[in-house]
């Protein structure tokens, strides 16, 4: 695992209530702890072998590159999301089934489920009742470390993961990769900087995010994806993740060249999903990369 050191913040930036950036690697290296230990858990109580049974019985995972190209419209990936270590709890989701039942009448590509428990309050149990009740593509979000998740993922029936740049090394990106392709899954791979976009590209992402949320800040920066779009190679499928408030960031980054927007706060709390869903993936692909 690689989480690189946090860069220093201004006394401003500290004094505005945002984490020094070594309390905020700790805050990753925090979530990727508990993730493990509640990994252990899983891992004793159904085995590899089990979930290679599990995974025979699953559908097929849906094409999830198909439906992030769909149109000459941004594509919409919208997030099932009860809480965070950035702003505490979101939404009393009662019924993250309905959500995603709005966030597909809205016209979104996919469903994106949180399901780490300790930091985000999400849950495999989550993931299934979404996966029950739409059609689309599920990304399962959360903190991939071991091959394990990603077997875990299909069996449920998956068709995206996420794996984290910063949160890998080079054999672990490229064998998760691998593994989640073997399985008909997509890889949404998330960076950061150039650096790991190149590390990304050599490890044989198509689907490459840019998350404007630093991880090691959680500074959101919505000028993070405009800053890196011309690092994004031709051909690689790009996504805009995380900050999105409303309509004229999606402008921003479909102008900068987005091919999708991954959206969480603005939907959950935004009180109308459908229309919001709506409103976003009607905006026109206009950027050039
Ligand atoms: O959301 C956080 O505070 C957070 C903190 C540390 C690691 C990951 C975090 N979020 C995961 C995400 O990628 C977002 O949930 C997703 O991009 C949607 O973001 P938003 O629209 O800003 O809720």
């Amino acid at each position: 695992m690689v989480i690189a050191p946090g860069n220093t913040e201004t006394s401003a930036e500290q004094s505005a209530g945002r984490r020094s950036a070594a309390e905020s690697a700790g805050v990753l290296s925090e979530i990727i702890d508990g993730v493990r230990d509640d990994l252990a858990v899983r891992r004793s109580r159904t085995t590899e072998a089990e979930l290679s049974r599990r995974i025979a019985d699953v559908p097929p995972a849906l094409d999830a590159h198909a439906a992030l190209t769909a149109t000459d419209r941004i594509r919409v990936i919208a997030e099932v999301k009860r809480k965070s270590p950035s702003k505490g709890d979101l939404a009393a989701i009662a019924d993250p089934a309905e959500l995603a039942g709005h966030y597909r009448a809205g016209g979104a590509a996919a469903v994106s489920v949180l399901t780490e428990e300790r930091r985000f309050s999400g849950s495999l149990a989550d993931f299934d009742a979404v996966r029950r009740a739409v059609d689309i593509p599920l990304l399962r979000k959360d903190f991939m470390v071991t091959d394990y998740q990603i077997l875990e993922s299909r069996a449920h029936g998956a068709d995206i993961v996420l794996l984290i740049v910063a949160a890998l090394d080079d054999a672990e990106l490229r064998g998760m990769l691998e593994l989640a392709t073997s399985l008909g899954m997509t890889a949404l791979v998330e960076t950061h900087t150039p650096e790991e976009i190149a590390r990304a590209v050599s490890a044989g992402a198509r689907v490459i995010g840019v998350n404007n949320r630093n991880l090691k800040t959680l500074h959101v920066d919505p000028g993070m994806f405009d800053a890196l779009a011309s690092s994004l190679p031709a051909g690689c499928i790009t996504v805009a993740e995380s900050g999105i408030t409303g309509v004229a960031d999606v402008q921003r980054f479909a102008a900068a060249g987005a091919d999708a927007v991954l959206v969480g706060e603005a939907l959950v709390t935004g009180g109308a999903p459908r229309a919001a869903v709506a409103e976003f993936s009607s905006v026109h692909k206009t950027g050039n990369r």
